[in-house]
Order: C-alpha cells, then structure tokens, then sequence
C-alpha cells in the first residue's frame, strides 16, 4: 500500500528548513496533503546511505546475521542500499549463490541488498569464478572482492581486471600481503611490540595496494580498494589518482576512530582485520576522506557469533558490526559537514557502483530513498540494542552524536520514530 508522507520543516542536507512530499514513491512537487504527516523540525534529511562492503553471513553463518536481521541493522543505520561481501558459506562464487542472497534481500524488503561475487573460486586464490555468469545473473554483479582473502597473485588479479574491463565491472581488494601477516594478531608497532603480540605490518597492506593500482592502470580497469588503514596507503593511493589511475578507496568508521592501543584491553571486541593502527594513522585517514583521496566510508559490517568473538584474542575472529553505529561515528569525527556526508556515504558508494535511485538529491521525481536524522541526540551504545544479530560493536558504552528517525525506501518507510517497521 503506497501513502503518501509530508515530512514538514525537514533541513535537507543541512540547507533551509522545507517540506519534503513523499508519494508513489518519489519525492512529490510542491505541497498538497498526504495520508501521513511527519514533525521534521530539527531533522536533517540525508538521501539513503549505501553501504558497498557490508557481511550479511548468508547463507552459512545465520547464526551470527542473516540477510533480514542485517538489513534492518542497516535500515536502522539510515541505509536503503548494502552490497554484501561474497565470503558466506558457500561462498557467493556463482550466478547461484549471488541469486540467492539477491533473492533474500529483496524478501526481507527493508534496504537494497546488491551481492558481490567472488573474485576466485571459494576465495582459495587460484582459479578465477565465473564473473560473468554473475554478472549476467538477476543480481547482475558489477562488483567482485575476495574480502576476508588478498587476490595475491598478480597473475590473477590482472586477469580478474581483464575480465571486469569488458562491462566496465570492478575488483574490490582485501590488501594484505599474506606473506607478511602469517600469524599477525594487532598492527605491527610500538603497542604489539610492548604486548608481545605478532604484528600486521602497514606495508603488507600498502605493498598490495601500490602493486594494484599498476595493474589497474596497466589493464585501464577499475580498482577498488577495501577498508583502506595506513597513512602510507593515502600517500599511494594519492600519487595514483594523480596519475589518472581508475582507483577508488574506502574507509571504516572503525578506522576514522580508534586505535591500536586499545588491543591492550585485550577485549577481542578490538581484533579486526586490518588491524586498529595508530593516531597518525587515524588523522592521515581522516584528512584523505576530507580531501576525497578517500572516496566513501564503507562499514565492513562483520558480525560474529559470542563463541567466535567472546574468547581468548589469539582464537578470537576479527570483525566488528558496523551500520548501526557508521553515520553517529562519522557524525562524531566530521562534525555537521551533511553535504561531505552525504557524499561520502550515499552519493559517491552509489556512483562507484552504479547504483540508480541512490545517492540522488532528492529533488522532486527523484526515488525518495531517504533517511531522516536528529543530529541533536546523544546516545550510549548497547549492545543488546541492536537489531543486528551479533552483538561485537568496538562502542559498547560509548555516547554518539545522532539518530536515525526514519528511514524510506522508494518511499515506502522501513524506519518510522526509530523503530523498524518490521
Ligand atoms: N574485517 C574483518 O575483520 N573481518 C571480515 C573479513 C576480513 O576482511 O577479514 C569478516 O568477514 O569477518
Ligand atoms: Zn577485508
């Protein structure tokens, strides 16, 4: 049933307070009534985040997420668009597997859910999957990553880049050199040395990275790099966009925020693949998402079941939830800066993936996926609030500026005061 909603005296984008018509869908022209009316007074509309590295665990790990409870963690976080990494189990390695998460997502009817494929078969590496019959199935892939797993064979990464360059696809990277991060449990630094913990060296992460981006601009294919987190990986990312290469790079909220000195609590909580690194490297990413040499914030969204996290660090699975709290985080980081958000959270991941209907500027006739926040909110993270599955979120008891009121895709709610609509 399509209503209609006039959400009165809403700031879009932070501008001068107006009244938004949503109806059959689309943000309306002009006034008129509406079957529903929305107090916006204080809010801020923002067109709908879109998430492109997000771990919805199914198939394989519903216990830790499950395509529903994922989507509306994220519907809840303010997105009406995720693109969930291929490491399920099975891994989403072919037209099948894609169609299935596909399917689930649309069925849960709260965000867009758009499948990444597999780069490699069952992400081991070594033989490439079947990248165009996922790009031809109904989920119609654009986007290939092995996430959890480095394509660390040139040979193959130039092949998968080959490959992609015919439908104007792109590989998304996990950078990290497996060679340099056997065993590694923290980044590699003062705080692993002072904890005795193997350490993840930022060059196993940059030495990916520069070598990437060659091959991209030597096959002119597009690069994606995952959950950038070194300061040496903005400098290489810098040089490469300087030279024309088609590179694109994102950053986690995690990464915007935190540290490796929080390893010292030795709470798993803070185990995350790549590694929490230090405050240089938190400022150095900072400036980059400012300045666009970082395109978007990307969540890497990884839940996981107590019994993976909740034990001693060396076992414990890294990962942290994330789009519940991605838009208060980066609230808490950029400050008010609601054009810089709404590009680096909806309108670039959208034109990255060439997304229609997201990302827009929710001018009248646009798709009226939009989520409605109150910038004035403060609240301390529970862990037993969220609707995602899993409870592993770096901010348990930690106050965040921010709140999603309500969320709307194609114009239909999926967010109403706060609460799901189912
Ligand atoms: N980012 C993480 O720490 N974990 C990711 C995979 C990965 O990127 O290692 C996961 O799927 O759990
Ligand atoms: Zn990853």
């Amino acid at each position: 049933m399509t209503s209609s909603y006039l959400i009165k005296g809403v700031s879009v984008l932070g501008g001068d307070r107006t009244d938004l018509l949503i109806r059959d869908g689309v943000v309306a022209d002009g006034g008129g009534t509406a079957d529903e009316t929305i107090d916006a007074d204080g809010l801020v509309a923002l067109p709908g985040l879109v998430d492109l590295h997000t771990h919805l665990r199914e198939p394989g790990r519903e216990d830790a997420e499950t395509v529903e409870t994922g989507s509306r963690a994220a519907a809840l976080g303010g997105y009406t668009a995720v693109f969930a990494m291929a490491n399920t189990s099975p891994v989403a390695d072919t037209a099948g597997v894609v169609e299935q998460v596909w399917r689930l997502g649309r069925e849960a009817g709260l965000v867009d859910v758009l499948p990444i494929g597999a780069v490699t078969v069952g992400l081991a590496g070594r033989q490439l999957a079947e990248l165009g019959a996922m790009a031809t199935s109904a989920a119609g892939v654009r986007i290939f990553s092995d996430d959890g797993h480095c394509v660390a064979d040139p040979r193959l990464m130039r092949r998968a880049l080959e490959y992609v360059k015919a439908f104007d696809g792109i590989i998304a990277q996990h950078a990290e050199e497996p060679r340099l991060t056997e065993g590694a449990q923290m980044h590699e630094g003062e705080v692993s040395t002072r904890l005795g913990l193997t350490g993840w060296p930022a060059v196993a992460e940059e030495a990916i990275i520069a070598r990437d981006v060659l091959l991209a601009e030597h096959v002119g294919s597009r690069l994606h790099v995952c959950h950038v987190s070194t300061a040496g990986s903005v400098e290489v990312l810098r040089h490469a966009k300087a030279r024309g290469v088609r590179v694109t790079a994102e950053v986690t909220p995690h990464h915007l925020l935190l540290t490796d000195e929080l390893a010292a609590s030795y709470d798993p909580v803070f185990k995350v693949n790549p590694p929490l690194r230090t405050a240089s490297d938190v400022t150095a990413l900072r400036e980059a998402l400012v300045e666009g040499v970082i395109d978007i914030v990307a969540t890497d969204h990884a839940p996981h079941a107590v019994e993976d996290k909740e034990c001693e660090w060396a076992y414990a699975r890294p990962g942290m939830v994330g789009l519940e709290t991605a838009l208060p985080v980066v609230l808490s980081v950029l400050g008010e800066q609601w054009e810089l958000i709404a590009e680096r959270m909806s309108r670039a991941p959208a034109r990255i993936a060439g997304l229609a209907g997201h990302g827009t500027d929710l001018s009248a006739g646009t798709p009226a996926n939009l989520t409605l926040v109150d910038p004035s909110a403060r609240r301390v993270v529970d862990p037993a609030g969220l609707a995602s599955r899993s409870r592993n979120t770096p901010y348990a008891g930690t106050t965040l500026p921010g709140r999603i009121v309500a969320t709307f895709l194609r114009g239909e709610p999926t967010v109403l005061d706060g609460k799901a609509v189912k």
